[in-house]
């Protein structure tokens, strides 16, 4: 286990904090051959650099090589090359330092039933060196709203609560850097909202915040940047806004005030197509038609518009775009359902 340390970011002198919470350089990862598998080569030079402050997204189809990199910052998995640095601190020169910059909640909800969260927060803080005096437990059991609960059986605590629970021990030791892995797979939506209001108090709080979901919706929700990794490779690393504008392509609705039969002529310099009878979907690219030019050709047609609303882009098209159709569309099926 490691020794605590003070790398509460505010507690750090201004000189001490680094520019990246993360920084990932030339990192690849080759897992043995065992049995009739052969070896695996899971990350092939992934260059990352998180900023202090973001919450950074971490997206790629299953198998794409997001744990395995999570785990490497972790300390949990042992790279093959590159250079790792958490907080500044380079995982090769103070494995036990950087492994103390870094706090990890996991998939899984893995707890033993018969502790209270109270007596979890205090074994894991135990666990990493952090002396009675300056453990943080009725402050974590606050943060994550589980103060009435904390003398409870951890098997009594819904799924959220558990959840919750898992962040309050991933931040025993005060790690500037948080990483959750998947953290609302397989929750409701209300349980969702929730959890994403969380992580932004966390992330106001001075947590740098990494995660990794399937749920696209919940990165563009949350993440200030992401990066999209496929087959060991990041395919992609930008701001949240700068990847969505990457796809030049919206949908304009339109409800016209009479009945159509046929998309009309005018809008042959569109990709259009009638919906129903009064409703046409116009597809343009903003980088090179305007809105104008689509109602211009409306009102050439002798339409009226009686409303309209445009649809933008999503992650999930770019996502698609980048990591290679129909398999990761099946993806994104098989978790929605
Ligand atoms: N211990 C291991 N031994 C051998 N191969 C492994 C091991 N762990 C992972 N792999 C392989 O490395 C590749 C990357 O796996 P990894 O678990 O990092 O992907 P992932 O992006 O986290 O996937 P998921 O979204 O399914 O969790 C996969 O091909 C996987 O089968």
């Amino acid at each position: 286990m490691v020794a605590h340390a003070p790398l509460n970011a505010a507690a750090l002198p201004a000189h001490a904090v680094p520019a990246y919470a993360v920084e990932v350089r030339g990192l690849t990862k080759t897992y043995q051959a065992s049995g009739k598998t052969g070896p695996k080569q899971a990350l092939k030079g992934i260059d990352l650099a998180i900023p202090r402050g973001a919450v950074f997204g971490l997206l790629g189809p299953n198998g794409a090589g997001k744990s395995t990199l999570i785990n490497i910052m972790a300390g949990l998995v042992n790279k093959t090359g590159g250079t790792v640095s958490i907080w500044g601190t380079d995982i090769d020169a103070h494995p036990r330092q950087a492994r103390a910059s870094i706090g990890v909640v996991p998939q899984e909800l893995n707890m033993d039933p018969f502790f209270t969260p109270r007596e979890m927060l205090e074994l894991q803080a135990g666990l990493y060196g952090v002396p009675k005096a300056e453990r943080r437990t009725e402050e974590l059991l606050e943060a994550v709203g589980l103060r009435d609960k904390a003398d409870a059986y951890a098997r009594s605590l819904s799924g959220g609560m558990k959840r919750r629970l898992m962040v309050a021990k991933a931040m025993v030791h005060t790690p500037p850097v948080l990483v959750l892995d998947e953290p609302t797979a397989g929750v409701d939506v209300e349980l969702r909202i929730q959890l994403w209001e969380h992580v932004r108090k966390l992330n106001r709080e001075g947590s740098t915040v990494l995660l990794t979901t399937h749920y696209l919706e919940e990165a563009q929700e949350l993440c200030d940047s992401i990066a999209i990794i496929n087959h060991g490779t990041v395919v992609a690393c930008e701001p949240t806004a700068t990847l969505l504008r990457r796809v030049d392509a919206k949908a304009l609705t339109v409800l016209v005030d009479r009945d159509l039969d046929a998309v009309p002529a005018e809008l042959s310099a569109f990709t259009a197509e009638l919906a129903e009878p009064r409703r046409l979907v116009v597809r343009y690219q903003p980088s090179r038609q305007r809105v104008d030019g689509i109602l211009a050709a409306l009102a050439g047609a002798g339409l009226g518009v009686v409303d309209l609303s445009t649809e933008e882009s999503d992650l999930e098209d770019i996502f698609l775009q980048l990591t290679g159709g129909a398999h990761a569309r099946k993806e994104i099926a098989h978790d929605a359902a």
